[in-house]
């Protein structure tokens, strides 16, 4: 049909509009639909069948669709694809869209179910159980660009954690690769919004609103009770509620009051660092290989997002460190005490989820169990814990956020049954005793259900039919069904039975006995679901006003699953407890990298541990040898030391000093890395860049090949001026790894830098790798022994050695590649007196008292500047 769009198109096109972007899931009985564009996305990532149903303009219009049972799995799939989807849902039934049309005086026929959208599911606003990855945090953050900075809003719903801080605009890269975000929503007018952001309007973003949300929200009168928020902050908070309000129509999910994140307080790390550091995700982007694979023993959901934020975030306040070192000591140094724990919290459902979801009204009787629980388990662990003798402050504060509840697990103990069920619609969750009105019901029906099968027995006494049944389904209810050639029996006039359908082999009956217990039995059940659900009701409501509390006793919990895993990850490889101090330097004796340790582990083979030592008087280490030597990996066993000291861990060491870094980079030379749109050198060099404008004396930098990417000339230009500035200027602890030999003349002019190079020996014409760290400059590259290894044929092997003889000749004739190099001096000190002579000219020309020199004086001062300035020039 074509023309006028029929009511049921006008109703969709205008949910359509409102949705936006989003796929509109429109409820038709006990489906979602999707239509036009959404259904060819839908079916795509879904993989379901594509048809049509009518026309619209003509065209007929391309239709999927999902089962409403299923939905929860198709949801899934489709936000994992980056799709956000629009639930329409029926808001009246049928027969109220019946009534309703003879109120307007409108033909029943054309009357149709009113439609609304109920809610938008997206990846940062789930808090569905299947939804979510249990040992990953879910985030949605907003960020507001105002005058003044940047301000970042970050949640997690499903926990209702909320957390504000401000950062500069060249930060907010670094700050969103630290939050890793599910889903990011910013002003319309952001020119820099990453890609994937979702665009809001900038009226959503108001400083002013985002107060008056949060004192709302909290019911508090002024935010400074909180901490300490900004303009940008409270703007970007204003867009964050304003979203959530979008999303959820109007419903609030779970939030608690904002902590204030300072700047400065944690580890800096940007993008680049943390893909290269590998220590969420590995390269290939699953979590199989990272950092956190290779160390994460927690045993609770909970404590796994707390150990991965930790990771995210390492602190760079000595304090703090050591609070969280201290607790990792203790049980540490408790091994009884920490099997128990653990054995424990293996136990102990994940509360915070349970209680997200219930907070939002979504909650289930099973949440329910969960909060019963948690919090009762958490009541065990306080106990045990109080006992061991002195506990760090930490674990003091931890352990009195876990009690408090005794009253509402009293509640729930008594009220619920021991496994409540995922549904409610069906009742059955309240426990037997809490309330003899409910039981009494219960009995009626149960009364009513013997009954019914006294009435089975008894009708097939009566009527001679043993293979008479009585069946239960949704549409009859109780029914009495004979085989079909017992039919006629029950169909004599008389017989007390009345006839209700025919099928193929049988036959159905009813009866006036059955009738009565059928409905003894669905008055009770009604009234029972009745009662069940005001009981639920009083529950969440309990739980609600107790939001607060159950939500800190969930992040103690999972603070003490993090200090116990990483004891027990200390104790399985070793670890040793770093100290930690206020000063740029770097001691680490017998440092291992804990996953390339591991891998080897699997094969059979041993990790050699190697020291470093990073100060004042040798901040830089130049590190050369051959390929395959060990070199990366030694760069980052070091990098993944401070950053494990700095998050409270144990570190991968017989001993480890570590001063506190303000930054940490990390940068690959160029060849990795591929697939990112820009050329692989080109990408090197920006990071590098970013190092050079972005590192500060306290800084901790690892540097890998820098320059590899280009000409050797080129390259190893950019490499030495590199190291220079990294020396001369930055002041910061590095460890830079290279081919380039000739960098190794820097050492006569660098007094902070030092040489060393990973080991190899050659035996019995063979190559072996030491993966020893000696101190001193590489004698040479042995890169042609590692292509041999690698299985690169003899004779091309034996042409390169060929070559390789011929360069080195010409090296030996000419100086080499860095020929001359050694007489150039430094680039900051060039600088520098350069910028001397400018300005001493400058000072000789304000002290010109031109009034008073001859025609001949003044020429004579002209060319004694001009020669002075020429000289500023070379
Ligand atoms: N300390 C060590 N003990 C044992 N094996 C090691 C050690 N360090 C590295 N290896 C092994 O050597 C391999 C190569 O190490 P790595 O990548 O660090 O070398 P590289 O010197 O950086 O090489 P290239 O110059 O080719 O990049 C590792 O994958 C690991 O299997």
């Amino acid at each position: 049909m074509s023309g006028q769009p029929t009511p049921m198109m006008q109703q969709y096109l205008a949910l359509k509009r409102e949705a936006g972007d989003a796929l509109l899931f429109y409820r038709m009985g006990d489906f979602f639909e999707l239509f036009f564009d959404d259904a060819k996305v839908a079916s795509g990532v879904l993989d379901i069948a594509l048809t049509s149903r009518g026309e619209h303009g003509g065209e007929p219009v391309p239709m999927c669709g999902v089962p409403v049972h299923a939905a929860e799995g198709y949801l899934a799939r489709l936000i994992k694809a980056g799709c956000r989807v629009a639930i329409a849902e029926q808001t009246e039934t049928p027969d109220e869209a019946k009534v309703r049309a003879k109120r307007e005086g409108l033909p029943s026929s054309k009357v149709l179910v009113a439609r609304d959208i109920v809610r938008f599911v997206t990846a940062g606003t789930l808090t569905e159980e299947a939804l979510l990855e249990p040992r990953r945090a879910n985030l949605l953050v907003a960020v507001a660009p105002v005058r003044d900075g940047i301000g970042l809003a970050a949640c997690d719903i499903s926990t209702g954690r909320m957390e504000l801080e401000q950062c500069r605009p060249e930060a907010i890269d670094a700050a969103l690769a630290r939050l890793g975000a599910s889903e990011v929503v910013a002003p319309d007018d952001w020119e820099d919004a990453p890609f994937g952001t979702i665009s809001r309007p900038r009226s959503d973003f108001r400083s002013e609103e985002g107060e008056a949300r949060l004192k709302a929200l909290h019911g508090i009168a002024t935010l400074d009770g909180l901490g300490d928020f900004t303009r940008p902050m409270l703007a970007a908070a204003a867009g964050l509620v304003a979203y959530l309000d979008h999303a959820g129509r109007g419903k609030l999910p779970f939030l608690l009051p904002p902590v204030a994140r300072s700047t400065g307080a944690h580890l800096a790390m940007d993008a680049a660092t943390r893909t290269s550091l590998e220590i969420l995700q590995a390269q290939g982007g699953g979590r199989e290989g990272s950092l956190i694979a290779c160390i994460d023993r927690c045993v609770t959901g909970a404590g796994a997002r707390q150990l991965a934020e930790d990771l995210s975030a390492p602190l760079a306040d000595a304090k703090a460190i050591e609070a969280r070192l201290a607790a990792v000591h203790h049980f540490h140094a408790d091994p009884l005490l920490r099997a128990d724990l653990r054995a424990m919290l293996r136990q102990a459902p994940d509360i915070g989820r349970a209680l997200g979801r219930i907070v939002a009204g979504r909650g289930s009787p099973r949440d329910l169990g969960q909060i019963r629980d948690g919090l009762s388990e958490a009541r065990r662990i306080r106990d045990i814990l109080q006992s061991s003798p002195d506990l760090p402050e930490l674990l003091q504060d931890a352990t009195s956020a876990l009690g408090g509840h005794a009253a509402l697990v009293d509640h729930l103990a008594r009220a619920l049954v021991a496994s409540p069920p995922t549904e409610r619609q069906q009742g059955g969750f309240i426990a037997p005793g809490y309330d003899h009105a409910l039981d009494a019901l219960r009995e009626t029906s149960g009364n009513a259900r013997r009954a019914i099968a006294a009435l089975e027995a008894k009708y097939r006494d009566e009527t001679g039919t043993p293979s008479l049944k009585i069946k239960h389904n949704k549409v009859l209810g109780y029914f009495i069904e004979v085989p079909a050639k017992h039919g006629d029996k029950l169909m004599a006039p008389g017989s007390g039975f009345s006839h209700r359908q025919t099928m193929a082999g049988a036959v159905r009956f009813n009866s006036l006995g059955l009738h009565e217990e059928a409905s003894r039995i669905a008055e009770a059940g009604g009234h029972a679901l009745a009662a069940e659900e005001a009981h639920f009701e009083e529950l969440v409501g309990e739980i609600f006003a107790a939001r607060e509390a159950i939500a800190a006793t969930a992040a103690a919990l999972a603070r003490i699953d993090v200090s116990a895993a990483l004891a027990e990850r200390a104790v399985e490889d070793d670890w040793a407890r770093p100290e930690v101090i206020d000063q740029p330097c770097l001691e680490v004796v017998g440092g291992r990298h804990p996953v390339v340790e591991q891998a080897l582990a699997r094969g059979g083979e041993r990790f050699v541990a190697n020291d470093c030592r990073l100060g004042n008087d040798d901040r830089l280490w130049l590190i050369g040898g051959p390929n395959m030597g060990g070199k990366s990996t030694f760069l980052r066993q070091n990098a993944l030391i401070v950053l494990l000291a700095q998050a409270g861990s144990y570190v991968p060491a017989s001993s480890a000093r570590v001063g506190i870094a303000d930054r940490l980079f990390s940068r690959v030379g160029a060849s990795d890395n591929l697939a990112r749109g820009r050329s692989t050198f080109m990408v090197e060099m920006v990071e590098t860049a970013a190092i050079l404008s972005q590192a500060t004396e306290r800084s901790f930098v690892i540097l890998d090949e820098v320059g590899r990417g280009t000409s050797t000339y080129d390259g190893m230009a950019l490499a030495w001026a590199v190291v220079e500035a990294v020396h001369e200027q930055l002041k910061c602890r590095c460890l830079f790894a290279t081919h380039y030999h000739e960098l190794s003349r820097l050492a006569d002019t660098c007094d902070a830098l030092s040489l060393h190079h990973v080991r190899a020996r050659e035996w019995k014409g063979d190559l072996v790798l030491l993966h020893e760290l000696a101190g001193g400059a590489a004698d040479r590259s042995y890169g042609l022994d590692v292509a041999r290894l690698a299985g690169v044929p003899q004779p091309v092997i034996k042409r390169a050695r060929a070559v390789l003889d011929k360069l080195e000749k010409g090296r030996a004739e000419t100086g080499g590649l860095a020929a001359g190099l050694g007489d150039l001096p430094l680039f900051a000190v060039t600088a520098a007196t350069a910028e001397a002579k400018v300005d001493g000219l400058r000072e000789a020309l304000r002290e010109l008292d031109l009034d008073s020199l001859s025609p001949r004086e003044a020429l004579e001062k002209l060319y004694q500047f001009k020669a002075e300035a020429n000289e500023t020039k070379a």
